[in-house]
């Protein structure tokens, strides 16, 4: 009954649609082709922390379970859900000894989560958050639950990569297990060799990340997915201050062309790999609450997007950057989709090399790719980034009021996660004072509210999963001011 008022009062000669008439909003993709179940898997909300610089940046003294406590709670509070009516906790993590059980646990003590709600960890390298979403989604597509939260979380100031376990002595004499050992950044120059991705096109893809996210922090697009965090930080003269961090500590919106040419190769002495070219070391955490429709509605919560299709592909570990390559056009197969329907992709950067080639390979034009930068500029926790990119697509589609996006984050050694979102304004459920949000069109620079209805429901779609997102939610409005 609610789809049906919902969809009514935009088809009503009240609502607010200004020029746009109903043929127009008979002849979207969205509502034609995007059935609506009450067992579809929907993301209700995700935020994130801020991304700080490893080692010298703002979280460099702080704790991961104070960064994964700080998305976990908040991401409830904003929609107003008890944490008891969570099925189950999943948490991306690559780092923390003890595959990051303990971390977790006290995470979810200091979020004041009780005991009797199940929280666990999973390590797909850097696709781990991405699989925590699969994880969740698995356990509410089997019946496990009906809501459950997914996140990712890394501290690479406070633990590094380096350690590589107990292994076999055997890994000698097998290559492709000896090719596990090949550090990420020579995966970078045997990328840019393969496949001949010179220094300059590395560099302008860097460039290019470095201005989107410039922009985007200046325009104050961030805002709209970043907690803030208090946190204590130790300055150089070994006092310790409490500071709140808002604002992602990478991007450098001073990058030249020049600048990224005169950097050193990072990783070998003739390669084309450098610090600016490079996804850089960082701390964060990120938090996606799911659910299944037919709890969400009951519970009345938003939905900002529908899950349509997951894919996961291995690809050789000495290449392990060209994931996306692969991913992508599995999920496109599962989905019934090619890459011109897509609108926006979230491709990680590990490196400029590996993303500029998936990107080629694909043929995906540039504007459609990262649009307020990726883990060059805004740095790559390794575990947090899968989620974190879910986080910045939302938002992304939510503002432009876009109904379909594709995301693809990959994993390290030899496999590629894919999620597909789509959204269908079908579905959307929140109060009508933000409904008529969707009539006014969009500004440009993402201040101008949400896009009109026909955009809003116009097909996009996205490498990874299909998400529906709800642009209902004013651009610019704060997590505290959105609709509970
Ligand atoms: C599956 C996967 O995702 S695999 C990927 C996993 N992640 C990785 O492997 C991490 C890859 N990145 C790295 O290892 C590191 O970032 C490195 C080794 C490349 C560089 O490390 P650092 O030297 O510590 O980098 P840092 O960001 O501090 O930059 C060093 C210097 O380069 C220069 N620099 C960096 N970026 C730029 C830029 N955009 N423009 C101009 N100069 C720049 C600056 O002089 C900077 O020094 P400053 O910060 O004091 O100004």
């Amino acid at each position: 009954m609610h789809r049906l008022r919902v969809v009514s009062g935009h088809l009503s000669p009240q609502n607010r649609l200004g020029p746009y008439s109903h043929a127009q909003i008979a002849r979207s993709e969205c509502s034609a082709s995007l059935p609506v179940a009450a067992d579809d898997i929907v993301v209700v909300h995700g935020l994130r922390t801020a991304i700080g610089k490893a080692k010298r940046g703002s979280f460099k003294d702080t704790t991961p379970d104070e960064l994964l406590s700080a998305v976990m709670s908040a991401v409830l509070r904003d929609v107003g859900l008890s944490p008891d009516k969570l099925g189950d906790v999943c948490v991306g993590n690559v780092l923390q000894p003890g595959a990051g059980a303990l971390m977790v646990r006290v995470a979810q003590f200091l979020s004041g989560f009780p005991d009797s709600v199940p929280i666990y960890t999973v390590n797909r390298m850097c696709s781990s958050g991405l699989q925590a979403l699969f994880n969740v989604a698995g356990g509410i597509r089997n019946g496990s639950y009906d809501l459950g939260l997914a996140c990712g979380v890394e501290s690479m100031s406070l633990r590094s990569v380096g350690n590589p376990g107990d292994v076999s002595s055997r890994l000698m004499d097998n290559a492709k297990a000896r090719d596990c050992l090949i550090p990420m950044g020579i995966t970078s120059e045997n990328v840019a060799e393969r496949f001949g991705i010179s220094r300059e096109k590395q560099d302008a893809f860097a460039l290019s990340s470095q201005q989107k996210a410039s922009k985007a922090q200046e325009r104050g697009v961030f805002q709209q997915e970043i907690t803030p965090l208090t946190t204590r930080f130790v300055d150089e003269d070994g006092k310790e201050r409490t500071i709140v961090v808002s604002k992602d500590d990478g991007i450098r919106p001073g990058t030249t062309v020049e600048g990224l040419a005169k950097l050193k190769p990072a990783f070998k002495p003739d390669g084309s790999t450098t610090a600016g070219n490079s996804s850089q070391v960082s701390d964060g955490a990120a938090a996606v609450l799911l659910g299944r429709r037919s709890m969400v509605e009951a519970l009345n919560l938003p939905v900002m997007g529908v899950l349509r299709a997951c894919a996961v592909v291995g690809v050789p570990p000495d290449l392990m950057g060209i994931g996306p390559a692969y991913a992508i056009p599995a999920a496109l197969r599962k989905s019934g989709l090619s890459v011109a329907d897509v609108d926006v992709f979230e491709i990680n950067e590990a490196f400029a090399s590996q993303a500029a080639y998936c990107v080629e390979k694909l043929g995906i034009p540039m504007e459609k790719v990262n649009p307020n930068g990726g883990a060059i500029a805004l740095g790559h926790p390794l575990g947090c980034t899968g989620a974190r990119q879910v986080v910045t697509l939302l938002n992304e589609l939510k503002r432009r009021g876009k109904s379909r996006g594709r995301y693809c984050p990959f994993a390290a050694w030899k496999t590629s996660g894919l999620i597909m979102i789509d959204a269908n304004l079908l579905t959307w459920h929140h109060p009508p004072v933000y409904f008529h949000c969707c009539t006014p069109l969009a500004g440009s620079d993402g201040t101008g509210g949400c896009a009109p209805l026909s955009r809003c429901l116009s097909a996009v779609e996205w490498a990874g999963f299909l998400l529906r997102v709800n642009p209902e939610w004013p651009a610019g409005t704060t997590n505290s001011e959105r609709p509970l």
